[in-house]
């Protein structure tokens, strides 16, 4: 069984369109969603929570339509801290209580802890990437089986970014779980996504392995005139200024062969993003 499906989900607003999104995360899984500001990453997420009512397709959730029962198992972790600022985490122990049937006090004060965060100071005291920490105690505490995370280590130290990586990967470790991360730091998700999925403009240009990606997708450089070589079916994207171009491919070792004039690098995810997105420099 998937963790999560969607199957064409669109989603209108003024001046932009989230356009038929379908995408599936198996069990055990760490998926990477990246994109430019405005791409509609978080309007994906919150299509899957339906906070957003989408205006076409669906969404399956463990197997499930979306409602309350399901929400249990979900862990949801906003760019923005969503808590009342006037609580203390220990308040937000009793009231995150009440809410989820499987709320496990002891989960959520020791990931504090081992966090560093205060228990009775109020939430409005803490620094934005104190917050996210608590965000991501909280999605942890009630043991949910699919964690969706908008953005949450851009306020993060590198130390406490380590940690809460090492977090997610041990959360689906067991191969029962599985974590939807939306993200520009795209360095984490070279250590630890599985899929890569990019949205540009609203559509989803590129769902991929990470393996894949890394290991088979290439960059060919050469000089503005050498481009004209190349296979245009061959591009996935491109860039080009007075000196020089990058074009992204598939098969490295193929193109390597057949354009032995040419510079054929290995590329990440960083990378693959701005090519992707392609653009002619004077
Ligand atoms: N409630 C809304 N009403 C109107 N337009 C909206 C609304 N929410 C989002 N949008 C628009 O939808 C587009 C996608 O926004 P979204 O927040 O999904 O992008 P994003 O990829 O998460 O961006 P970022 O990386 O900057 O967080 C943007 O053009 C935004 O202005």
């Amino acid at each position: 069984m998937n963790a999560l499906e969607l199957n064409g989900i669109c989603k209108t607003y003024p001046g932009f369109t989230l356009e038929n999104i379908s995408f599936s995360l198996p069990m055990g899984t760490i998926t990477g969603l990246v994109g430019r500001n405005g791409a509609g990453k978080t309007t994906t997420l919150k299509s899957i929570v339906g906070t957003v009512h989408p205006d076409g397709g669906s969404v399956r959730i463990l197997g499930q339509e979306l409602g309350t029962n399901v929400m249990q198992d979900v862990g949801i972790v906003y760019d923005e801290c969503c808590f009342s600022e006037i609580l203390t985490a220990k308040n937000m122990n009793s009231v995150l209580g009440s809410v989820y049937h499987n709320w496990s006090p002891d989960l959520f004060l020791g990931q504090c802890e081992r966090y560093g965060l205060p228990l009775n100071k109020k939430i409005k005291t803490f620094s934005r990437g104190m917050k996210q920490k608590l965000s991501i105690a909280a999605a942890l505490a009630h043991s949910p089986k699919l964690l969706l995370l908008d953005e949450p280590t851009g306020g993060l130290d590198p130390v406490a970014r380590g940690e809460i990586l090492d977090d997610l990967w041990e959360f689906i470790e067991d191969g029962q779980h599985a974590v939807l991360l939306s993200t520009h730091i795209t360095t984490d998700l070279d250590r630890i996504a599985d899929r890569i999925l990019i949205l540009s403009d609203g559509q989803l240009k590129l769902d991929e392995s990470k393996d894949v990606l890394l290991d088979e997708y290439c960059v060919l450089r050469g000089s503005p005139d050498q481009l004209d070589l190349l296979d245009r079916d061959e591009i996935l994207g491109f860039r080009r200024n007075a000196y020089s171009f990058e074009a992204l491919c598939k098969n490295r070792a193929a193109m390597a062969e057949k354009y032995p004039a040419l510079v054929c690098d290995r590329t990440d995810i960083e990378q693959v993003l701005v090519l992707l997105e392609g653009s002619e420099q004077k």
